[in-house]
């Protein structure tokens, strides 16, 4: 059987700095960075791990809000929506992740839009 998506990303700990990197991205993205002026910086980091642990096969338990209720009433743009995905696509990077798995975590945030963009 092949790895999951969770081991690919490098476990527990790979995906701890991705989550750190994608959070600290946002924080220093001028397109988008005003929407997290109120947020603890720490805990969006957690919520961004297990996010990602859950939904890649991984232990950790995502006990957040679905994505319709986390951004519901924001009206996020498309540009945003952009401008995040250009953050987490370099949070890939930073961490060396290959195409196949960027291609695999860009197809899951994409299914994802419509409860985030507009919403
Ligand atoms: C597919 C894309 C996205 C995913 C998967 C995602 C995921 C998440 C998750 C898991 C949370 C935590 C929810 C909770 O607190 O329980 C969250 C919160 C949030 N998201 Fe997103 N998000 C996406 C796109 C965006 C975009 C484009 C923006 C705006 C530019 C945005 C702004 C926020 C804000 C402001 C919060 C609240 C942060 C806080 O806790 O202070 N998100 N998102």
């Amino acid at each position: 059987m092949s790895a999951t998506l969770f081991d690919r990303l490098g476990g527990t700990k790979g995906i701890s700095k991705i989550a750190s990197d994608l959070v600290d991205n946002h924080m220093a993205n001028p397109l988008i960075s005003s929407r997290f002026a109120g947020s603890d910086a720490a805990s969006m980091k957690k919520k961004a791990a297990d996010f990602f642990s859950t939904g890649s096969g991984g232990p950790q338990v995502y006990d957040g809000k679905d994505m319709l209720s986390a951004h519901k009433h924001m009206n996020i743009s498309d540009n945003e929506y952009m401008a995040a995905v250009d953050d987490l696509m370099a949070a890939l990077s930073n961490s060396g992740v290959g195409d196949a798995e960027k291609a695999e975590v860009l197809y899951i945030f994409y299914t994802l839009r419509p409860e985030v963009v507009g919403v």
